[in-house]
């Protein structure tokens, strides 16, 4: 038994000799198979293996929320962004973004931030989550920003409850934090990126410190009020919840400072568009949708923008008219008013369109007409209850025996908020501020 089992055992020459011709065999195969098959089939098979098995023994699900979507802000992109900073203290991996951007007091917290790749745990309804931030260099131009996005990971059986649940839950809980945000932002197209630029929004005026006359500033709080009340009303009647206020009058008498107030007011952030730097229709309607819902989009200076400007043909000569048109942004009367009410203005909610101008009259009729900008606003010459209201900001008095001369030389002449402030931080002795103020009216008068 034993011998015939020797007998019929192979001896290590012939398993060395099966051994080496196998390996030669598994190397002609391999030579074969990458001459015969190309590497984008062979990369495609292998990658639906990869899948097969990463699919059957992987029991996660993960949903890629990228920030872009369709040319716009993915807005759970960015409903994301504004939750996930409120569970940093469950990011798992060992690292933090720290800024501080409060230029004004640099004793102020740092805000801290989300880094990529760190992850971020959350728990929803006894479900764990993962979430985590990705950048990929965008190689279609050299000026393009890495492209980012999150991946959200869950048990696979929790995804319908995610998709159902939780993406709702946290647009709800950004919509709650960014109401309460105390940073607001100012944005600025950079049509290079094709993108809106953020930076800390910080001017301090609030109704509080701007000078308008009281009836003026009650009824436009009343009527910021309502229109953020105002959901409801305005999907009962149909309309995009906008609202398009005209601010109009002489330069430096506080129209930028009033836009500040509604921002602060409200609690917006800001849009400034510099309708110059935008090419055409078609660009205008991409920078729109790529505002954010609750914002204010300001226009500064609309009567030196082509499209809104009145016609003039006759009185310049056909030279300049060439050289203008040349300089000349191409958005179109329509364009801009398709914007301001037509469909494309309904793309973002509870907006606010704001429009200045130093000269209302230089204006297309056709932009002023009623139902274009809900509130027409004149931001006048200084009355004596601005001045009053500028001085007991500025100099921190109610009366002074030099108030009456003041007040009835501003009712016969011009002078700007803007001018009566510089006078007013002359000196911090009334005495001697008003004085010089009494000085800076005469001069007007005698110009
Ligand atoms: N009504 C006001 N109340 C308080 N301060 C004001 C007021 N108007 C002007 N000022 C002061 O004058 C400065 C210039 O005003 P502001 O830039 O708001 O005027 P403007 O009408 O927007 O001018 P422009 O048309 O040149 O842009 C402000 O920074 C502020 O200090």
């Amino acid at each position: 038994m034993a011998s015939s089992f020797f007998t019929k055992t192979p001896s290590l020459s012939a398993i060395f000799s099966i051994y080496t011709s196998l390996s030669a065999f598994t190397i002609l195969f391999r030579t074969l198979l990458h001459q015969i098959i190309p590497i984008q089939i062979r990369d495609f098979i292998i990658s639906k293996f990869t899948d097969y098995f990463s699919t059957y023994f992987n029991s996660n699900f993960t949903f890629i929320i990228e920030e872009q979507c369709d040319y716009v802000t993915n807005q759970t992109f960015r409903a994301a962004q504004v939750y996930l900073p409120t569970l940093l203290s469950r990011i798992s991996t060992g690292s933090l973004l720290v800024s501080s951007s409060n230029l004004k007091n640099p004793m102020a917290k740092p805000k801290f931030g989300i880094p990529v790749k760190a992850k971020i745990i959350d728990e929803f309804e006894g479900i764990h989550l993962e979430w985590t931030l990705f950048s990929a260099k965008d190689n279609t131009s050299y000026m393009s920003r890495p492209k980012r996005y999150f991946h959200l990971t869950c048990k696979k059986e929790f995804r319908d409850k995610i998709m159902s649940d939780y993406f709702a839950y946290i647009s709800k809980s950004s919509v709650k934090i960014l109401t309460q945000r105390d940073n607001l932002n100012i944005h600025t197209y950079i049509p290079e990126y094709k993108r809106w630029e953020p930076a800390i929004f910080q001017h301090h005026t609030t109704f509080e410190t701007l000078a308008i006359e009281p009836e003026l500033k009650n009824t436009l709080i009343r009527d910021l009020d309502s229109f953020a009340n105002g959901k409801d009303f305005f999907k009962t009647v149909g309309r995009a919840w906008k609202r398009g206020y005209l601010l109009y009058g002489p330069p430096g008498t506080g129209k930028s400072s009033l836009v500040a107030a509604i921002a602060n007011h409200m609690n917006y952030s800001i849009y400034d568009l510099q309708l110059q730097s935008v090419k055409d229709d078609a660009m205008l309607r991409q920078i729109l949708t790529l505002t954010e819902n609750r914002s204010i989009l300001l226009i500064e200076d609309l009567d030196c923008s082509s499209g809104a400007d009145a016609r003039k043909e006759d009185k310049e000569d056909d030279e300049n008219q060439t050289k203008k048109k040349k300089n000349d942004p191409k958005v179109t009367l329509s364009g801009l008013l398709n914007f301001v009410d037509g469909l494309w203005s309904s793309c973002v909610e509870e907006r606010i369109i704001i429009f200045t101008t130093n000269h209302k009259e230089k204006l297309d009729p056709a932009l002023l007409r009623p139902g274009r900008m809900d509130v027409h606003i004149l931001m006048d010459y200084c009355t004596p209850f601005v001045f009053k209201k500028l001085a007991a900001l500025y100099l921190e008095i109610e009366e002074h025996d030099m108030f009456e001369p003041i007040e009835k030389m501003l009712l016969v002449l011009k002078a700007t908020p803007a001018e009566i402030t510089e006078q007013l931080m002359v000196s911090k002795n009334p005495d001697v501020t008003l004085k010089g103020l009494i000085e800076f009216l005469k001069s007007k008068r005698i110009g």
